[in-house]
């Protein structure tokens, strides 16, 4: 059994992830944390049965029971800490949280590679996004001009979405940087052009109603190409995160990306 607990357990994402956690046969939830949560007991909510304690301090969940996995779904601000616990004391972490910087990255991955204990740090669990990303690093050999449109709820934290900044990183790899648009253009109202990566533009659409969405738009002489990737529900990112949960138990390292342990 692979033992589990989930960061963040009462947002959108650590909810469908301690559901997913409970309904998949080989793994085991061994407690919830969240600092804000009233409850000590996850069955105290009405839609759980399942005796499983709420930690409210994440130096608590060494004292009470032994842990395999840290997922984490919180926000920005936490999520470094979170992960550089769980990996000081030897635990897994799968982290979708995004908002963390490349160095505070970097600086986990060292922290894991002294540790010898695998890791994930995904800024998206979708199958589908990761095709998305791939599919645009490979277009962009051939059409260096792309924006990155992404779209989600209007209860993000962060802009860009992760998902954007890795499909940025991803496209510069293969065309390196490269100025797009005109290179005398004006914003004549601040932002219009959205944020700049590498001569790349990204823009951040909010709106209610929306999940996560993106959309990478190539253009070319006389033609154009899109690749665009949608999840209608966060049960789209469960797959991976139950695939990251059995593959971390197997590696030494911290990897940042999913496709790295497809
Ligand atoms: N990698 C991926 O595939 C995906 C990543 N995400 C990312 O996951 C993160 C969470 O998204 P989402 O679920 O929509 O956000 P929510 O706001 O719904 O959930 C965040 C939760 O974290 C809780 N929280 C805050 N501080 C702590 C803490 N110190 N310890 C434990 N829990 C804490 C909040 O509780 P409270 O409200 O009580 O403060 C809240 O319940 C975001 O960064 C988002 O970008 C989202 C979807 C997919
Ligand atoms: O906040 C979200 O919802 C999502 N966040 C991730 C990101 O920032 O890329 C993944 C997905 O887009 C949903």
């Amino acid at each position: 059994m692979i033992k589990i607990i989930v960061a963040g357990f009462k947002g959108k994402m650590g909810s469908t992830a301690t559901k997913m956690v409970l309904d998949t046969p080989g793994f085991e939830l061994v407690g919830v944390l969240d600092p804000h949560a009233d409850e000590s007991n996850l069955n105290e909510l009405s839609e759980y049965t399942e005796d499983i304690p709420v930690f409210h301090r994440k130096e608590d969940v060494l004292a009470e029971t032994s842990v395999d996995v840290w997922i984490d779904f919180t926000i920005p601000e936490v999520a470094y800490e979170n992960t550089r616990f769980a990996l000081e004391n030897s635990i897994r972490p799968v982290v979708g949280t995004t908002g963390l910087d490349e160095e505070d990255v970097k600086e986990l991955q060292r922290l894991a590679d002294q540790k010898r204990i695998g890791g994930l740090i995904a800024p998206n669990f979708a199958i589908g996004a990761i095709l998305m990303m791939q599919f645009a690093a490979q277009a962009a050999k051939y059409f260096p001009d792309v924006e990155i449109i992404e779209l989600h709820h209007d209860n993000k934290l962060d802009a860009p979405s992760g998902t954007a900044i890795k499909t940025a990183e991803m496209i510069v790899e293969e065309r390196g940087a490269h100025q797009q648009g005109h290179p005398d253009e004006k914003e004549s109202l601040a932002g219009a052009r959205g944020a700049d990566y590498q001569g790349m533009k990204i823009h951040s659409v909010r709106l209610p109603g929306l999940v996560a969405h993106q959309q990478v738009q190539f253009g070319s002489t006389g033609e154009g190409l899109t690749i665009r990737h949608d999840s209608y529900d966060r049960s789209s990112f469960m797959t991976g995160v139950a695939l990251a949960c059995t593959k971390v138990m197997e590696n030494e390292q911290l990897v940042y990306g999913l496709e790295n342990l497809l």
